[in-house]
């Protein structure tokens, strides 16, 4: 089932390692299909990680395919495309600045015009929830807002897109948002931007910026 759509998150995760926002066995990442999810299989490295290894499960965690272990992160995926039916793309990292953030249990302001662009909001902070059921997907949907991104307490990171790409290209710019902001807060005391300037960017580059 779905050789194409498992070629392309493969691809995807291949992605998340060449832009070292995750290690060895770290992270994951799901597709929507109407019923079905296609997710990363639990606990594979991925230098040894093969598009055939892919899980479709349906939307209450039943596997439909595969004969691997699907991620530790199913529940937490599955809450968010149960309850937000924009999503058709969800990711999971440990980015080495977004953590250090969430770590630090500290939303991240809006420091700069990339940030402003691409989020268009502070970048939030679930409560703590541990591993293993729903309870991430619940506490990221109480503090998510229009980017569909936020910082898990003490643990990383979790991207909702409306699609495969647009999930990556959030879980690369936060990664690169997050360094920065870091650095900007290590060396001074940075001042957030004014939030209509921040809602202006935001629509530009949301309606202007690129190839539209
Ligand atoms: O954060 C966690 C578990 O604490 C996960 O992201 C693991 O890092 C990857 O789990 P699998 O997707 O391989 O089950």
């Amino acid at each position: 089932m779905y050789e194409k759509q498992k070629q392309e998150l493969y691809e995807a995760h291949m992605m998340l390692e060449r832009y070292n926002l995750v290690a060895y066995t770290s992270g994951n990442i799901s597709v929507r299909i109407q019923n079905h999810v296609i997710i990363k299989p639990s606990g594979v490295p991925y230098s040894s990680l093969k598009p055939e290894d892919f899980v479709v499960v349906d939307l209450d965690g039943n596997i439909v395919e595969g004969n691997k272990k699907p991620s530790v992160d199913t529940a937490t995926h599955l809450y968010l495309y149960k309850n937000l039916d924009w999503v058709y793309s969800v990711i999971h990292t440990h980015s080495t600045f977004a953590t250090v953030w969430a770590i630090l249990e500290r939303e991240i302001p809006v420091l700069c015009t990339a940030h402003a662009d691409v989020f268009g909001e502070k970048i939030p902070i679930t409560e703590y929830a541990p591993v293993g059921s729903e309870a991430i997907g619940k506490a990221a949907m109480k503090v998510m807002g229009k980017s569909g991104t936020v910082l898990l307490r003490k643990h990383g990171v979790l991207i909702a897109g409306t699609s495969l790409e647009d999930a990556l290209k959030k879980a690369i710019f936060l990664e690169e948002v997050a360094k920065a902001s870091y650095y900007a807060i290590l060396a001074g005391n940075p001042i957030a931007m004014d939030p209509q300037e921040v809602d202006k960017l935001y629509n530009q580059y949301h309606t202007k910026y690129g190839q539209k």
